[in-house]
């Protein structure tokens, strides 16, 4: 894989879990310097991809004052855990420095702008991958990698970044009806792969899929009243994503109940029925799958 044209540059990445291994490795190859801010100290990173195994070079840091400033930060921990990475972004921050915020959900720039220094921008990314830890430091890619950043000069600088590598960065210009779109790809298949503990597949049974439809255009009809530009065809082409992931694929809420860790869900099918209740949208299957997964979280935080 041919290297970068761009100017190397010093990137860190919050989270060496599943997102940020990957794109870790995938900036290393692209021949920049990356530091990897970890909670959980690892002995090295591997990412199975396209029947390779990459072992980057990264610089590992598990505290923040060994960190310094850097150009770029990626923040890749899960949306509920933004809160906790306030330390790494106060340390990697200067005036200048972009946070792009890999992360599931719609409300990236609101989530993570309080917690920036003066001068530091946040740029919200929707990551289209699919990227499974298998134990710690080891990462397995089963499908796709991109990242969707509004147009302008921070995306189109993210763009360049990664030009000719891995990672494929868009710019795209009506960023709130993408952001749905992205969304739509999370809110049925993640709470059925973790409420079933079944992978992919079980979108694959017809029965699963139209249930996974209808809980789709509930959400459909919140994205319209929020003014996302979406309709019946992105309902189907979400569904699709899903499906090209492969059977044996899961989702990142189905990983977090394999492992015990607490889920996401708050900021997928949550925001779902909190908008809808702002807007007076019925959306009864997502506050039924809402219900499920707090319970089930319950349970892994008691754990
Ligand atoms: N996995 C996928 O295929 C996809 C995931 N996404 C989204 O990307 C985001 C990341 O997901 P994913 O990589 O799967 O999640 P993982 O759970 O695999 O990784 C998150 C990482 O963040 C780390 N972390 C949490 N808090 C901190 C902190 N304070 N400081 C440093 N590191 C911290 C965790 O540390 P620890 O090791 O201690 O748990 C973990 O390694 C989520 O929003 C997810 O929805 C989007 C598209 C696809
Ligand atoms: C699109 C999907 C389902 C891909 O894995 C994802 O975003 C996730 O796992 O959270």
């Amino acid at each position: 894989m041919s290297a970068s044209s761009a100017p190397s540059e010093r990137i860190a990445v919050i989270g060496g879990g599943a997102v940020g291994g990957l794109v870790a490795a995938f900036a290393e190859e692209a021949g920049h310097e990356v530091t990897l801010c970890l909670r959980s100290p690892l002995d090295g990173l591997t990412v199975e991809t396209e029947g390779e195994v990459l072992r980057p070079r990264l610089r590992f840091v598990t505290e923040p004052d060994e960190a310094g400033v850097h150009d770029w930060v990626l923040l890749t921990t899960k949306a509920q855990d933004t809160e906790g990475a306030a330390g790494w972004l106060n340390a990697l921050c200067g005036p200048g420095t972009v946070v792009a915020v890999v992360q599931n959900g719609i409300d990236h720039v609101e989530r993570v702008s309080p917690l920036l220094p003066e001068g530091a921008e946040a740029l919200p990314a929707l990551a289209f991958m699919a990227v499974e830890r298998v134990a710690p430091g080891r990462i397995v890619h089963h499908y796709s990698s991109e990242l969707h950043v509004p147009e302008g000069q921070s995306g189109a600088r993210l763009q360049a970044l990664f030009a000719g590598g891995r990672l494929t960065v868009r710019g795209v210009g009506d960023f709130r009806t993408a952001a749905w779109r992205k969304l739509f790809t999370n809110v049925a298949a993640n709470p059925l792969t973790a409420l079933l503990l079944q992978r992919m597949h079980i979108l694959g049974d017809p029965e699963m899929y139209a249930r996974a439809e209808e809980i789709l255009r509930e959400g459909l009809a919140v994205a319209q009243a929020e003014g996302a530009l979406v309709d019946e065809g992105d309902v189907r082409r979400a569904l699709r994503a899903n499906l090209a992931v492969g059977p044996d694929g899961g989702t990142s809420t189905f990983y977090d109940r394999l492992a015990g860790r607490p889920m996401e869900h708050e900021h997928l099918t949550g925001a779902v029925v909190r908008l809808a209740e702002r807007h007076g949208v019925d959306v009864p299957l997502n506050r039924l799958l809402l219900t499920l997964l707090r319970a089930a979280d319950r349970e892994l935080r008691a754990d």
